[in-house]
């Protein structure tokens, strides 16, 4: 038979997915476009009404046959979970406010992958005026490639991109080149530990023919025909690995186990990784959950997945540990947390690590009650965030309406009912084709995307504010003030509680602290993206003569800009009918700092928080290299049938001489580390300068506690540090990001106690024998004669 062999190569990590995926199927569409040059917008603005969503896409394309085996039951953090059709529950969650343009329905012969990250995204609809075509030059991505490994990126001394980003970009972009000079643990397996040819393989016959479940066929099958990069040879060997790794288990919804390897990969897939991304996603779980070794997957298909299931390996233990411990839930030790898990691992292991997490949540109903709510808390805290730090907000969403539903299941069912009747997608339509068609006749080339805003978002927007009825919607109450309003309200909510008599006024209260619907002008959107300044204006003149401005809600942040550099205009406009619509405008300039600058969404949205620069470069690097995998795929793919596919954002909004945010030297390559800590049982996050070592960790230790002689030194002896569970022999090795450190007092304090009363006992009771439960002690223990 036919022996089809694999190489890899250096080539871009786009270069397997040069086709079109016919049977792609997007739950959340994200659209990327670019500024076009006039002529055929019409196609773009027509083609992106008012389709239904395809979130049917997800659900079951077969029925998996039950497979006879016991019970998959290791301790790993992840969930078994009963497969039910998450078409349905996708709709419930989001999606039923959400539509996908015509032009990218599945089936559609022009469909293309959709970066989740892009410079220029929308989440609804998009279309474009086709008048300034931009070539997508050398000068854009490529030549930032280069420039960025051998020299200043952006220049200048404070450039944004110097040092660790710098160096994290020339990662970057040897992703999936075939160097392999991979450093783990310190041990240098060499550039030439294993040569590109090495990693050809054959298909086994097996493979092709006997050994599989039906089950794993189909498996196979159903993914293929939602995303071609299932066609894959690489791809297809990794099924072939998981399926061998994870045969026999189940989850706990009673399905194999294969069936969350797929559907982890099928999301990466639908985001546009590539290759090497959607193979560790099928891989994810086996170095933990299975027979297969680092070595075993590092020879098979090379250092790129090897580190990438390594790297999601310790995300998810990281995971566990936290969950554990609740760290989740302190403020300080969940940024903590964000930061190390980007920056200590591949951008992409938090990508397979977030659909990982996404499709346990969309399958969590399999799962105790207790575990649902831990899962969903844990989610809301660590995952989503994170989502949101890369820019992945289809994912972010999902993941939060998960949590929603989960944790607020009476809140969530009463808002999607409301919203079902509220939501109006088809005014967004219509309302942006009109639109469409006047910024055509006046010449404004533009970029155009609606949105709805999620069940979620809403829900904080509604709980966020507590204005009186009294207060003009447009004044917004400070934090401060607003923390001050719910001490009032939470006060007078205990007062009627202890004094019936007030019972009225705190009716009354809980209902003023809500917003109402209907005072939330931005539940239906429109974005346009414009080339100069001046079209902003132009294009606000033309919305103004489409429909009427609702009173009060016009915002110049272009004349006044935001103190954090925000520029937009802003206006909420009575659109079709009696549904509010809000409409931005900006340049698309603009656009890339509210994105990636100063102004970023994502910060906007975490609101007051104080991010050191190196959290902001970790962060801002980690949405680089997800924009920029994502988008080199869909960049390269010819059979878009247009070449103006999107452009990565090479250059990131400087920042201001002095800006308090920007570059600072202290926190440079070797920046600020972030190690687990463990004491006692008990886990913190903690941040120690560059170059610190164990014995550093050790001295926070001892000051923290009572082992802190009264001489002023640590007792040092008395705990016995083990760095990612082995024992450590040299105090002076230094700390990674990342690490494990746990201390374990030769005598824990704890136990102290119960040990005294265990000898206490043998002596009385004459016994020799030392119970189980009595903690370990150097030497034996015996009966004094
Ligand atoms: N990226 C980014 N977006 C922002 C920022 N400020 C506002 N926006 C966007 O603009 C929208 C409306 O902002 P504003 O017009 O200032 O509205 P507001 O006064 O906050 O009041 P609400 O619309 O009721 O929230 C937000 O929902 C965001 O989408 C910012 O600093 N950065
Ligand atoms: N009018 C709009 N048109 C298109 N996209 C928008 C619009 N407003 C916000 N977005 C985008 O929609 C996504 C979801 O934003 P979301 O509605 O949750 O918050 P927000 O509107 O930005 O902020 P807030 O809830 O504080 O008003 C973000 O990517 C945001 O940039």
């Amino acid at each position: 038979m036919a022996v089809p062999t694999i190489a890899l190569y250096a080539s871009p990590p786009s270069s397997v997915c040069s086709s079109p995926y016919p049977c792609q199927i997007n739950a959340h569409a994200t659209y990327d476009f670019e500024l076009n040059s006039r002529s055929s917008s019409t196609t773009s603005s027509s083609a992106s009404s008012s389709q239904k969503p395809i979130v049917g896409g997800l659900s079951r394309l077969f029925s998996s046959p039950a497979v006879k085996h016991a019970s998959f039951s290791g301790d790993r953090e992840e969930l078994g979970s009963l497969w039910h059709d998450r078409g349905d529950e996708l709709k419930e969650l989001g999606s039923s406010f959400c539509y996908t343009p015509s032009k990218y329905l599945a089936g559609s012969s022009t469909k293309r992958d959709q970066s989740p990250v892009s410079v220029l995204h929308g989440q609804v609809s998009c279309s474009s005026s086709p008048p300034m075509k931009i070539t997508r030059e050398r000068s854009g991505c490529d030549v930032g490639f280069q420039s960025s490994i051998h020299g200043s990126y952006r220049g200048g001394a404070n450039g944004l991109f110097n040092g660790f980003v710098r160096n994290a970009l020339g990662s970057c972009v040897d992703y999936d080149s075939p160097s392999f000079e991979v450093r783990r643990d310190g041990v240098d397996y060499g550039s030439s530990s294993v040569a590109v040819d090495e990693l050809t393989f054959a298909m086994e016959d097996s493979f092709v023919e006997a050994n599989y479940e039906p089950y794993a066929k189909e498996l196979l099958l159903g993914a293929q025909s939602r995303h071609k990069i299932f066609c894959d040879d690489f791809v297809i060997k990794a099924f072939y690995e998981a399926e061998k790794a994870h045969r026999g288990q189940m989850r706990a919804s009673g399905d194999p186990y294969l069936e969350h390897c797929v559907e982890t990969a099928v999301l990466l897939a639908i985001i546009g990784a590539n290759s090497s991304v959607v193979a560790a996603g099928l891989l994810h779980d086996s170095l933990d959950d299975s027979f297969l070794s680092y070595d075993y997957i590092f020879k098979t298909f090379g250092a790129g997945v090897a580190d990438l299931v390594e790297g999601v390996s310790k995300l998810s233990q990281l995971s566990k540990l936290a969950r554990e411990n609740n760290t989740a839930s302190k403020t300080v030790e969940a940024d903590r947390l964000h930061t190390m898990f980007l920056a200590m691992a591949d951008a992409r292991a938090v990508l397979i690590k977030l659909a990982d997490r996404l499709h346990n949540m969309i399958t969590l109903d399999a799962l105790p009650l207790v575990k649902q709510q831990r899962f969903a808390k844990e989610t809301l805290q660590i995952f989503a965030p994170l989502a949101n730090r890369l820019g992945i907000s289809t994912w972010k969403e999902q993941l939060e309406n998960l949590c929603f539903k989960h944790l607020n299941p009476d809140q969530h069912r009463h808002l999607s009912a409301r919203l079902v009747e509220s939501f109006d997608e088809a005014m967004i339509a219509s309302a942006k084709e009109k639109l469409d068609k006047a910024l055509t006749d006046e010449a404004i080339s533009y970029h155009l995307h609606g949105r709805h805003k999620s069940l979620y978002s809403i829900h904080c927007k509604m709980s966020k504010y507590a204005l009186p009825p009294s207060l003009p919607l447009s004044v917004t109450p400070t934090h401060g003030q607003a923390v001050f309003i719910k001490l009032i309200v939470t006060l007078i909510i205990i007062a009627a509680a202890l004094a019936p008599a007030l019972g009225s006024l705190k009716h009354e209260l809980i209902v003023w602290k809500k917003l109402n619907m209907d005072q939330i002008h931005d539940i239906h959107g429109l974005r346009l993206i414009v080339e100069k300044k001046e079209d902003c204006y132009r294009a606000l003149r033309v919305i103004q003569r489409l429909w009427s401005e609702v009173p009060g809600q016009f915002k110049d942040y272009i004349t006044n800009p935001k103190f954090n550099g925000y520029r937009s205009l802003h206006t909420v406009v009575m659109g079709e009918g009696t549904v509010p619509l809000e409409v931005q405008i900006r340049t698309k300039e603009m656009h890339l700092q509210a994105e990636f600058g100063f102004a970023a969404h994502w910060r906007y949205k975490e609101g007051d928080c104080k991010h050191s620069s190196f959290v902001l470069q970790v962060v801002e690097w980690a949405r680089w290299v997800i924009t920029w995998q994502c988008e080199t795929m869909s960049k390269d793919r010819p059979s878009i049938g247009c070449d103006d596919s999107i452009k990565p954002p090479c250059t990131f909004p400087t920042h201001s001489d002095g800006c308090p945010y920007s570059y600072k030297p202290h926190c440079g390559q070797d920046g600020p580390i972030f190690v687990i800590m463990i004491e006692n049982d008990k886990m913190s996050v903690q941040e120690f300068p560059a170059d610190s070592t164990v014995m550093d960790l050790l001295e926070r230790a001892g000051r923290a506690s009572s082992r802190w002689s009264a001489y002023g030194f640590p007792v040092k002896e008395e705990l016995r540090p083990r760095l990612n569970r082995r024992p450590v022999h040299d105090a002076t090795c230094k700390l990674k990001m990342g690490d494990v450190v746990e201390l374990t007092p030769a005598i824990p304090d704890k136990s102290l106690s119960d040990y005294r009363e265990e000898i206490q006992r043998m002596y009385e009771h004459g016994s020799a024998t030392v119970s189980s439960t009595a903690p370990a002690v150097s030497g034996t223990v015996g009966r004094r004669s």
